[in-house]
């Protein structure tokens, strides 16, 4: 017979196809009745009376589920219960779900087979895809006990749906105990005690598994098709654990890939085509350049191009993965899917404990966004960036230096004329229509709309900037016309201290030309104004002569010149068209005229960006676009599901659009070897999700996936809701109000590299990360009290005591303890209470990543939940052994064993280290 394993094949991983029917075309399949996006079955597993086959051996039993599906011949091997040591009645912890996707039917034949393990260490997990067992053949270290199996059917038929089956052996001769397997269902809560339950410390036995509803308030069911639209492939195991008063709680650990691994790398690379498209397009209309600035030009659209062809191709193979969900961690060094962040995942632990509400706790595991393709020989970004940065200010000749502040703003001012010159003209227009149907009332709206936005136009141009701006590209042309004393300031004169940096002043490299005209500029800026002001005044009086009294309400009082209202002679109602229509024609010129100096002279600034080390430049950015891309991925799957669960709290959604969410991402990255650079990485591309703000905004269609709109200096965010949660939402929020994020990093690393680190190496790096996103997150906490109402702040002080927390943490950072988690713990408990999104990441998001969150959940199991404490390493145990990372770590690497040996985990921190017989040398 031939044994698949669930998960390591394609469709392990996309669960199996529908069953068809059999040839002679008469192959019928009963379905499970089932509650949408509800697992279908569940059952829970003990066995009585096992027969050992040494005699006075104490049994250590395991259960190994297996799925014969009725179209197929094969046997599944699906999932396994936790080994109960020194009993012949052991009672299972793990329970066996069939999540609501997958193919059971009443038909589908469940085999379990009992093994004992005589040696822990020995594949108490299953590391491959094994031959069928035969009990003459035991496998290393466990031994075939005895077998039995049933139908689906049976099981949901019988009576109380519990069936009591006799384990025979595989001859089917001999009974060697009996195993019950009990329906659990979803809302049927078991009463009872659990005092029965012998908790010797040592072995830390614990007694079966059972249901876990997921109550309306608490899973948000309502919202669950959407959800479920973006992630993909649960992942779903059950646990039941004592608490400290001897009650039972329940636990379902789930976990889900997400689509969005692979939509917003794709929907961000187009955005940077389009952005660089346009870029290179306005160089090349820079005009006629002098031969120096002209060759530099050449050069930088040549690798310009280059560049933007590289970004097609990448999107072209990335739009071959259609429907992909999730990158492995073998492959975080492919360059066509170096976009993609690394096996990220929805990790939620949803806990429903006696005398307490149910919860749910939520973390997002990824991979710490790094650029494994260009490796780290040279360290990551926030070296890179630096050392870029200090270079290009000291290096003084063949272009003119802008600070990044200066060169982002040169791009806003760009990207604000791009959005508001199409818009000015769209409201003239409309003031045009207005006139023309000769209404007043139109007439008044389309001027507050014009006036609102030319305003916001001629205030773009404000910075001094533009005006040095102007005068780099005047000098640079082959020959200006010279003919007034130089401008008082250029804009890098204003900048701040550090863009100065000793022996030379290199803003001297802008050119200061004394015959410039500075003034045809102010000319040129100031007609839009006037332009306006002579609109507006001909509407007022147009209004007044056709017997309308009132103020047009615009905000010209005080500003408007009086002589060119006073010039304005009004005509006849027929004739209102006509008036307007010379005056919206100036107004359209002298934009133009602005937009075209303006833009001119600020992609001069950008060439100067561009010019200096042109492909070191442009491999920086390559960089940076792809670190960013992986965070942002993760990012939006954190907001989206973050949104969905907190929708019915009227306190979030406030918390959502007057402070914004905080993001904190917690890192296990050691600062040794190449884990530096990928920390470097990490912290620049998580500081840069700064940048990016949400809106959310009514679906219109099926389609919910999120759209990005923005450019590399910012980037909004657009997440759709169906038309029923749309409406409920809070009015700021509906009316588009851009929501914002603070994300914060806080770092610690914890294997054998760090103690290298720490012994001989440096660990700089993860203080001073450490130490200034503490002062963001101290920022957070301010505005957050700031911004939120008395009454939410009053009751959020009573329970929580966040301000210990900050201060503690504060001392934790400072105290630069080796290997300090009490950091992570910290910094994570803020972060829940504080309403924020989860991020727990290492270099794969597998090993240490799911070391850490096993050890979060169980901890929050501990502290809110009351877990007994004789428990707590029995549910760190037994969710690390067969709970929903290790089946992480199998879809990743085809294998069930955490990569570490002995002597990463003897530096790990305690309880850090898996479970006996889950780790060794897995091929990664
Ligand atoms: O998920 P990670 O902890 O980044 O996986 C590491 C593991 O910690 C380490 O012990 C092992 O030697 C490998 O380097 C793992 O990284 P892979 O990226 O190779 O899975």
């Amino acid at each position: 017979m031939e044994i698949k394993e669930e998960g390591t094949s394609e469709e392990g991983q996309h669960f199996l196809p529908t069953p068809q029917a059999n040839e002679s075309g008469d192959f019928h399949l009963t379905s499970i009745q089932k509650t949408p996006n509800e697992p279908q079955l569940e059952f829970i597993l003990a066995c009585k009376d096992l027969v050992s086959p040494v005699r006075d051996r104490k049994l250590n039993t395991l259960v190994q589920i297996s799925v014969i599906h009725p179209s197929e011949q094969g046997l599944t091997r699906y999932s396994s219960t936790e080994i109960v040591e020194g009993t012949r009645d052991p009672l299972f912890l793990t329970g066996v779900t069939f999540p609501s996707e997958y193919p059971i039917y009443e038909e589908t034949k469940i085999k379990l087979t009992v093994y004992d393990v005589k040696d822990k260490s020995h594949d108490t997990v299953r590391t491959s895809v094994l031959p069928e067992h035969k009990d003459t053949l035991p496998e290393t270290g466990r031994s075939f006990l005895g077998y039995a199996s049933f139908k689906v059917g049976e099981l949901l038929r019988s009576k109380e749906q519990l069936l009591a089956l006799s384990l025979r052996t595989s001859d089917g001769g001999k009974v060697v105990g009996t195993i019950e397997v009990s329906v659990v269902k979803m809302g049927e809560i078991e009463d009872g005690e659990a005092d029965h339950i012998t908790a010797d410390v040592q072995g830390q036995k614990c007694a079966l598994v059972c249901e876990c509803s997921a109550p309306e308030n608490v899973s948000g069911k309502d919202n669950l098709p959407f959800l479920n639209a973006v992630l993909k492939n649960p992942v779903c195991k059950l646990y039941r654990f004592p608490t400290s008063d001897n009650q039972w709680m329940r636990i379902r650990e789930q976990m889900s890939e997400s689509i969005l691994s692979f939509h917003i790398p794709k929907e961000l690379i187009s955005l940077h085509i389009k952005e660089d498209l346009c870029r290179n397009q306005e160089l090349k209309e820079l005009g006629e350049l002098s031969p120096h600035w002209d060759n530099l030009r050449k050069n930088v659209l040549t690798h310009c191009d280059q560049m933007v062809n590289m970004y097609q191709d990448i999107l072209t193979e990335l739009s071959k993965e259609t429907g992909s969900s999730f990158k492995s961690s073998s492959s975080k060094g492919e360059k066509t899917l170096e976009f993609v962040p690394i096996n990220l995942h929805l990790q939620r632990m949803h806990v429903h404990s006696p005398h307490l509400k149910d919860a749910l706790y939520d973390v997002i595991t990824v991979g710490a966004p790094a650029a494994h393709f260009q490796g780290f020989k040279n360290g990551g970004l926030r070296k890179l960036l630096h050392r870029f940065e200090t270079e290009r200010r000291n290096t003084g000749y063949q272009y003119i230096y802008y600070s990044p502040e200066n060169t982002a703003k040169a791009k806003e001012v760009l990207s604000n004329i791009n959005q508001l010159q199409p818009l000015i003209a769209t409201h003239a227009d409309l003031l045009l229509d207005s006139a023309s149907q000769h209404s007043s009332d139109s007439l008044k709206n389309s001027l507050k709309m014009l006036s609102e936005k030319t305003e916001l136009f001629v205030h773009a141009f404000k910075d001094q900037l533009v005006r040095s701006a102007l005068l780099a590209l005047y000098t640079a042309r082959p020959g200006g016309i010279l003919k007034k004393p130089p401008s008082p300031k250029s804009s890098t004169e204003e900048s701040s201290p550090q863009d100065l940096p000793p022996p030379m002043r290199r803003q001297d490299s802008i050119p200061h030309h004394s015959d410039y005209d500075e003034e045809e500029w102010d000319r040129v800026w100031a007609n839009v104004g006037k332009s306006l002001n002579c609109i507006i005044a001909m509407v007022d009086k147009l209004i007044e002569s056709d017997g309308g009294s009132e103020d047009s309400g615009d905000s010209r009082d005080g500003e408007q010149d009086l002589s060119v209202v006073d010039s304005i002679k009004t005509h006849p109602r027929e004739d209102w068209y006509e008036q307007l229509y010379p005056l919206i024609l100036t107004l359209k010129d002298s934009m133009g005229e602005v937009v075209n100096r303006a833009k001119q002279s600020l992609t001069f600034v950008l060439l100067q960006e561009l010019a200096y080390s042109l492909p070191q430049c442009l491999m920086l950015t390559l960089r940076r676009d792809i670190v960013f891309s992986q965070a942002l991925a993760g990012l939006v799957c954190g907001f989206i599901i973050k949104l969905h669960t907190s929708l019915h709290d009227p306190g979030f959604l406030q918390q959502l659009h007057t402070v914004g969410l905080i993001v904190q991402y917690e890192g296990l990255l050691s600062t040794y070897s190449d884990e530096i650079g990928m920390l470097e990485d990490m912290a620049v591309g998580i500081s840069d999700l700064k940048k990016v703000a949400f809106k959310i905004i009514e679906a219109k269609s099926n389609d919910v996936l999120p759209v990005i709109t923005g450019r590399r200096e910012h980037y909004v965010v657009e997440v759709k809701l169906p038309a029923r949660l749309f409406e409920a939402l809070p009015l700021q929020i509906k009316e588009g109000q851009l929501l914002q994020v603070h994300p914060v990093l806080f770092n610690v690393g914890i294997n054998e590299q760090q103690t290298l680190a720490e012994r001989f190496g440096d660990v700089s790096l993860q203080e001073s990360i450490n130490q200034e996103n503490f002062e963001l997150l101290k920022e957070y906490y301010t505005i957050f009290m700031e911004k939120m109402p008395p009454d939410y702040i009053s009751h959020f002080h009573e329970q929580n005591d966040l301000k210990g927390l900050l201060e503690n943490l504060h001392q934790n950072i400072q105290a630069k303890k080796r290997k300090n988690v009490e950091i992570m713990w910290l910094a994570a408990t803020i972060c829940r209470k504080l309403n924020g999104i989860r991020f727990t990441c290492c270099k794969s998001a597998k090993d240490r990543t799911s070391m850490s969150v096993t050890l979060e959940q169980c901890s929050i199991l501990r502290d809110e939940h009351q877990l007994h404490k004789d428990f707590f390493i029995r549910a760190l145990d037994c969710m690390r052994r067969e709970g929903c990372r290790i089946e992480n770590v199998l879809k990743n690497i085809k294998c069930r064993k955490y990569a570490f040996n002995m002597l990463q985990l003897m530096a790990f921190p305690k309880y850090y280290r898996p479970p006996e017989g889950t780790y060794g040398k897995a091929d990664t």
